[in-house]
């Protein structure tokens, strides 16, 4: 299967394994799944869930955010890192060369020099306003968007505040994909805001 279009953020806030197995269900499995913990949470939990998931998840691209020791250890097809987790090339030493390997950039030159130091593709964000995460930069809109995916030959994920209604625009701006949390998590009927959003990519 081609790297998926949608990726699909775990929230500990609703139950995360129903959710997957939801979006997972309603995409036939053209989805990357990203474990994703709260930086309190244990190393013990955030293995145990990251192994659930992988349980739920079946074809589904499974990735780990942060903690590649995790990603390792459960078989993950990879991770991905931010500009507070391990620099690049010491996250691609770490999962080796086949890994998927994704990383945070949020403007051309990160993005540049992440593709240089051996990521396969890119978060690029905040797209648009999210009270998902604290501690954000302003939105970088579609145009920022734009301007990373115009500097690099990797997918650009864009991420932040995306719901299906705004894909077209981000896809317009040479987005490939798109990470979502809250769209899939917080919708009434996950199953049913996964296949939106996956329609409007494909
Ligand atoms: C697809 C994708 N893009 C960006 C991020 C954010 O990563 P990071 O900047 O390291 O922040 P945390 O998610 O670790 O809080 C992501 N996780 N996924
Ligand atoms: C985890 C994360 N990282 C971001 C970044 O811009 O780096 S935005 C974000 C949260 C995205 O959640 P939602 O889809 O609910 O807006
Ligand atoms: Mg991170």
């Amino acid at each position: 299967m081609s790297f998926p279009r949608l990726h699909l953020i775990t929230d500990a806030r609703r139950d995360p394994l129903a959710v997957v197995r939801a979006a997972v269900a309603a995409t036939g499995g053209d989805i990357a799944i990203q474990v994703r913990v709260e930086d309190d949470t244990s190393d013990r939990d955030a293995y145990e869930l990251a192994c659930r998931v992988k349980a739920a998840c079946g074809d589904a691209l499974l990735l780990v955010n942060d903690r590649l020791h995790i990603a390792l250890a459960v078989g993950a097809a990879g991770g991905h890192v931010g500009a507070l987790d391990l620099p690049v090339d010491a996250a691609r030493r770490v999962l080796g060369r086949h890994a998927v390997l994704g990383a945070t950039a949020r403007d051309p030159d990160t993005a540049r020099a992440a593709v240089d130091s051996g990521a396969t593709y890119l978060g690029v964000g905040p797209a648009f306003a999210t009270s998902t995460k604290d501690g954000l930069p302003p939105p970088i809109g579609p145009g920022g968007v734009a301007a990373v995916a115009a500097a690099v030959d990797v997918p650009v994920i864009a991420i932040g505040g995306v719901t299906a209604d705004r894909v077209p625009e981000l896809r317009r701006a040479g987005a490939y994909g798109v990470a979502v949390v809250g769209a899939i998590a917080n919708a009434k009927d996950p199953a049913q805001a996964s296949a939106e959003l996956w329609k409007a990519l494909t």
